[in-house]
Order: structure tokens, then C-alpha cells, then sequence
């Protein structure tokens, strides 16, 4: 509602609302019609059926042609019950005729092949996980859009407690190294690696206990804070406790606001958490991460802002057309003149000074 009413889109929407109806009305229609017809047979035939068998069998009895009256009304009364007996087959043919056709698509999705590659047995689920991510040599191209690779051999390396950054043009394939490692779709060619091993050789439910993510459009769930920073653990052996989750909160920087909303962990953030704002959303999504104690955490940045942390960054890969384009410490790659990264910095501090110098101009004036 929000976007029609923004962009005027209302009559429009109207139009393709309208023409969906019409469609939905026509075959309404259509089916009333035959409806119709059936209905007319199925009431019409068995009468008239009954009248023929009275007029002859009437017949038969006054012109005393060997049949009695007694006779008559026994043939009607079992004519009677055969009537509704194949009426019956014929509505318990049309449910399994429903029932098979229903049943057609369920099996067609139970039977589907799964794409990704068979876990080995049992699956990997190390007691310890030191949280070395590896891309290497990936190419990757998305199921929907086979004709086009998004990820060219790209390789990436994030040894335990560093902090690696992709950064790059929209659309460079950022997200896409995410996706891979969340084990979302398996590359073409090249390995996903976490300590050394495949991450598809990974037990599921392990691995996304060890590797969380905040993505770019954080999901809440219609039910509290509290329920939703919890989210999948809760029945968990290690369940974590009150204290684990303010923990949590705090260090995504959501505890206070939650603690000014009116009932706190316990308020209820609505479908896809419309109460709340953008920013709140994410926060909250940050906590649930934290909240599993991950070893490795990925955060995937819609903005392209790079701020006063990337110094503080152990490694920046700048990612453009999946590829690697540069790689190195903030400070190494400034340092490359005319290099991309230095140009986005430019860009970007160019466009801190031109609005500094208006605000500046707006003071004076
Ligand atoms: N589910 C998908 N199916 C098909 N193509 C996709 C899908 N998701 C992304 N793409 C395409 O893959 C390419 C890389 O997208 P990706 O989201 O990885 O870029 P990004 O660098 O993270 O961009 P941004 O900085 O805007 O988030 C884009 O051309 C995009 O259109």
C-alpha cells in the first residue's frame, strides 16, 4: 500500500487488478455454465427415467400384461436405490479424480532429486571449530540465470579472529560469496572451505550453529524481541539463558531501545517486523547472530558507505564483475594510485567535502 500511494500508482493497479478479476470472472462463469449442464442431467435423467418406467409399467399393470401393481413399485423402489447408488460412484469418482490430481504434485516434489551434493555419513560435526574460511578458485553462476557467471575463480582467505572485507560496485558478486558460504547453492567449479573441508560436508544444523549471518534485509517473525533473537534455539540443550541474550542485545547496540519499548523483550514486533524501524530490525538481527556465539559471523551491507572502520579492517578484497580486482589493508590500498578502492575513497570523501563546504556556506550566510 505504502509504494502504490507513494508513486501514484493507484489507478494502474486498478487496471491489472481489474483484468485478473475479469479472467477470474470468465472462468467463473465457464464453470457455472457446466455446472449448469450437469446439474440440469443429474436432476433431469433419473425423473424422467422414473415417469417412462411408470407410464409403460402403468401400461403394462391396467392392460393386466403380466406385471402387478406390487411388482411396479418394487422395480421403482430399487430403481430408486441403483440411481442413488451410481450417483454416489460418481461423486467418490470425481474426489479420487481430485484427490489424484493433488497427489500428482505432492509426489512430484517428494520425488524431486535434491541439486546439492549428498552429505557423507555421518556428516561432519567437529567438536571444535576454529573458523578459517576459504574460497577457493570459486566460479558460480545462480540456477535462475545459468547463462551468466556472477563469481570468476575467486579466491578469498579469513583466518580465525581476522576481519575481511568485500567491498565493491553493486551488483559485483558480494552478496554472492555470502550466499556460498551460508551453503545456500554449491559453486561450479572451485571449493567452499571452513578448516580446511568442504562446507557442504558439514552437518546442517552444525554448521549454521558455527557460521551466522545478518543479511542485507534482516527477517523478523511476527512474535517478540525476545522469541525472535532466540530464534531456533529455543528447546535447545544449549538454549541460552536471559543473561546470554541481553548479552547479546547489547553488544549489537539494540538493548536500550528495547528496554524503551513498552513491554521490552517481551514487545511484539508485528508481521516481518513492520513495528519496527530499519535500523531497529537489524540490530535485532545482529543480537540473534551474536546470540549463537558464532565462530564465524558474516554481515552483508546493503550501503555502500565505507567508514572510519575500514582502517581498522585486517583485509579488504575489492570485488567487481566477480572477480578480485584488489586486495590488501585500507592503508596498502589507498596507496595505489588511480587503484579502485582509492577511487571509491575519493568519491567518497569528495562528496564529505562538498557537503561540508555547503553547510559551511549555509553557516557564513
Ligand atoms: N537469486 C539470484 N538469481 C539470479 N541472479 C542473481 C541472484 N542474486 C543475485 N543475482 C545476480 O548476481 C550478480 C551479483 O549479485 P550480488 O548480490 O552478489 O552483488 P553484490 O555485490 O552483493 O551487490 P550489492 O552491493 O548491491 O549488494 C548480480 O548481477 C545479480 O543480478
Amino acid at each position: 500500500m505504502p509504494t502504490v500511494r507513494s508513486f501514484a500508482g493507484g489507478p494502474a493497479q486498478g487496471r491489472l487488478y481489474r483484468g485478473k478479476l475479469d479472467e477470474y470472472y470468465d472462468l467463473n462463469k465457464q464453470e457455472a455454465r457446466a455446472y449448469g449442464a450437469y446439474a440440469v442431467a443429474t436432476t433431469l435423467l433419473p425423473n424422467l427415467v422414473t415417469a417412462l418406467v411408470l407410464f409403460y409399467g402403468g401400461q403394462l399393470v391396467l392392460n393386466e400384461d403380466g406385471l402387478t401393481s406390487g411388482q411396479l413399485v418394487s422395480f421403482l423402489l430399487l430403481l430408486g436405490s441403483l440411481s442413488e447408488g451410481f450417483s454416489n460412484m460418481g461423486s467418490i469418482f470425481s474426489s479420487i479424480t481430485q484427490a489424484l490430481g493433488a497427489a500428482d504434485k505432492v509426489f512430484e516434489l517428494i520425488r524431486r532429486p535434491p541439486q546439492s551434493t549428498p552429505l557423507p555419513i555421518p556428516p561432519l560435526a567437529p567438536a571444535f571449530c576454529s573458523g578459517k574460511v576459504e574460497l577457493r578458485d570459486v566460479t558460480f553462476r545462480y540456477p535462475a540465470r545459468p547463462a551468466r557467471p556472477v563469481l570468476n575463480k575467486i579466491n578469498m582467505l579469513a583466518e580465525p579472529g581476522k576481519v575481511v572485507a568485500l567491498v565493491g560496485p553493486s551488483g559485483g558478486g558480494k552478496s554472492s560469496c555470502v550466499a556460498l558460504l551460508e551453503n545456500f547453492y554449491e559453486p561450479e567449479s572451485g571449493m567452499v572451505l571452513l578448516d580446511g573441508r568442504k562446507v557442504q560436508e558439514y552437518d546442517p544444523h552444525w554448521y549454521h550453529r558455527h557460521v551466522s549471518i545478518v543479511s542485507q534485509e534482516p527477517m523478523l517473525y511476527a512474535r517478540s524481541i525476545r522469541q525472535n533473537i532466540l530464534f531456533g534455539l529455543e528447546g535447545e540443550p544449549d538454549e541460552p539463558s536471559e543473561g546470554e541474550i541481553i548479552e547479546a542485545a547489547v553488544l549489537a547496540g539494540a538493548h536500550d531501545f528495547i528496554l524503551g519499548l513498552q513491554s521490552g523483550y517481551d514487545t511484539e514486533v508485528g508481521e516481518r517486523g513492520v513495528c519496527l524501524s530499519g535500523g531497529q530490525k537489524q540490530r535485532i538481527a545482529i543480537a540473534r547472530a551474536l546470540c549463537r556465539r558464532p565462530r564465524v559471523l558474516l554481515l552483508d551491507e546493503a550501503t555502500s558507505a565505507l567508514d572510519s572502520d575500514s582502517e581498522n579492517l585486517d583485509s579488504i578484497l575489492v570485488v567487481r564483475d566477480g572477480r578480485v580486482v584488489e586486495q590488501g589493508t585500507h592503508t596498502e590500498l589507498l596507496g595505489k594510485v588511480g587503484g579502485m578502492y582509492s577511487q571509491l575513497v575519493c568519491k567518497q570523501v569528495d562528496a564529505l567535502e562538498t557537503a561540508n563546504t555547503i553547510c559551511n556556506e549555509q553557516e557564513k550566510s
